[in-house]
């Protein structure tokens, strides 16, 4: 395998139908050709992304270790990016958004414990009060 070749992102876009679909993917290139048809996530995906970047996409989905294995066995070569040529899209959406979401149930947490200890000294106060309107009569 030569995985030394290197594609301009306007050769990977020319390879974009289901008899001959190059994907990028972290900076490198992909034949997904013969393995659209065994794709567990359908066809349609892969031919969206077809002769595009679809980092994003893949990542999204939390492919598993077995799926990495397979992109890797798909090897062709890397990106050429020329001058003028899209930045390489981040990768770190999915752990800002995984960072966001966690702390954002974090604060619901404490929220939550907030209503039950308010709402437990409100209670106990009104019980206090009751006892000592008891005790006046
Ligand atoms: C050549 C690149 C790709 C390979 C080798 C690949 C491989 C796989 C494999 C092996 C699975 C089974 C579950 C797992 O092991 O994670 C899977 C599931 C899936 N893939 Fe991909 N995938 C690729 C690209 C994509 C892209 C670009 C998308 C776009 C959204 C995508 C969407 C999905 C979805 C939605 C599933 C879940 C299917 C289900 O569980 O019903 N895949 N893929």
């Amino acid at each position: 395998m030569s995985a030394t070749k290197e594609f301009t992102l306007q050769e990977v876009a020319s390879h974009n139908t289901k008899k001959d679909l190059y994907m990028v993917i972290h900076e490198k290139v992909y034949d997904c050709t013969s393995f659209v048809d065994e794709h567990p996530g359908g066809e349609e995906v892969l031919l969206d992304v077809g002769g595009q970047d679809g980092s994003e996409a893949f990542e999204d989905v939390g492919h598993s270790d077995e799926a990495r294995e397979i992109l890797d066995g798909l090897l062709v070569g890397n990106v050429k990016r020329l001058p003028g040529d899209p930045a390489p899209k981040a990768h770190a959406s999915t752990s800002s958004s995984s960072a966001s979401s966690s702390s954002s149930s974090g604060s619901f947490g404490v929220g939550l414990y907030a209503v039950i200890l308010i709402g437990g000294a409100i209670a106990y106060g009104a019980y206090n009060y009751l006892q000592a309107q008891q005790a006046a009569q």
